[in-house]
């Protein structure tokens, strides 16, 4: 039986790499498509330049489908979006934010697009502009998240579209990819999983810290600020939220104290300081595998569980 996700992109397995911003570059995502799934390039706070170079190396690293991810908060929203359009980028997705203002642009480009989305209503509006796809990313995800659940928003977000659904959040094996097709998923999203791959070059201290996380470990900051972050708890979580409930404490101090904090994690390897943000599923997540050994097994976990049924 065919997978619409799969005959829509052209991808061999059902399975996408979250476009993590600082970690989801041109060799990580390749490496997913190689391996028969669907690899991201984020785009994150790119400037146009900087992702053509990246979407180019992901050109010669691969003949497969691969796709950008489009960050909305970016100040360089205008200039990727042009940049995804020039270079024929098949696919984009797009997260942290509401993609009405770029939706037509993209589309006439013959460029699919497929939204996250953290509610029934931004999925329902989404596909009303000719969205290809919606991820429902449930708040168990790593990084910036909405307040509901896996279990809970994709039966919803299912029962509300007529596009495929792809689940996301909490998802790095094959019990969580059999779980979102029963919920009526058609594909899933990994970040956490992918950010413990070899082919990630994400510094060794943060990929060391997700794979020793438990269950706990991670928690969400921001509320305040409007785009609530789920990251590992380390001294820059607890420095936040006490500065967070200091009401003396101005939104524009908070906001210093979270911009950079990504990098500082992915990039510098400061997993004290830094912001090292990571879903739930962490402590799922304990050995580090290559893009082709997590998306084969995964899928053949989750097909055996699915043809068990
Ligand atoms: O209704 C509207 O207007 C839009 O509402 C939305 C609300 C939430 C979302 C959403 C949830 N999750 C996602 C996709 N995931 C993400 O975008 N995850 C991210 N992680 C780190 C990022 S970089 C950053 C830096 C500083 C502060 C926040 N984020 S972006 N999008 C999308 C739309």
């Amino acid at each position: 039986s065919k997978n619409p996700i799969c005959e829509m992109l052209g991808i061999k397995y059902p399975v996408f790499q979250g476009g993590m911003a600082w970690i989801a570059d041109a060799e990580l995502a390749s490496a997913v498509s190689n391996a028969g799934g669907l690899g991201i390039i984020a785009a994150m706070n790119s400037n146009g330049e900087q992702l053509r170079e990246q979407i180019r190396k992901a050109k010669k690293l691969t003949d497969k489908p691969f796709g950008v991810n489009l960050m909305l908060m970016s100040p360089y929203i205008e200039e990727a979006v042009d940049v995804v359009c020039e270079e024929g980028v098949h696919i984009v997705t797009t997260g942290a934010g509401n993609p009405a203002r770029f939706m037509q642009k993209l589309i006439n480009s013959n460029v699919k697009v497929v939204c996250v989305v953290a509610s029934v209503a931004l999925a329902v509006m989404v596909e009303r502009m000719g969205a290809s796809a919606v991820i429902a990313e449930g708040c168990e995800s790593g990084g910036h998240v909405g307040d509901t659940t896996t279990m809970a928003l994709v039966p919803q977000v299912v029962d509300a579209v007529n596009i495929p659904v792809i689940a996301a959040g909490g998802i790095a094996d094959g019990r969580g990819m059999a779980a979102s097709f029963m919920l009526g998923a058609k594909a899933i999203q990994m970040g956490t999983r992918f950010l413990t791959a070899k082919e990630c070059n994400v510094h060794k201290n943060y990929k060391e810290k997700v794979l020793g996380a438990k269950d706990r470990d991670t928690i969400v900051t921001g509320k305040s600020l409007g785009h609530p972050v789920r990251a590992l708890k380390n001294r820059m979580t607890r420095e936040f939220i006490q500065k967070e409930q200091d009401p003396s404490t101005t939104p524009e101090e908070l906001e210093a104290m979270g911009a950079g904090a990504l990098r500082k994690a992915a990039i510098d390897g400061d997993v004290k300081y830094g912001s090292c943000m990571c879903g739930q599923i962490a402590g799922l997540v304990n050995s580090e595998g290559t893009c082709e050994e997590i998306i084969t097994g995964i899928c053949q976990e989750a097909y055996s569980l699915l043809g068990s049924l």
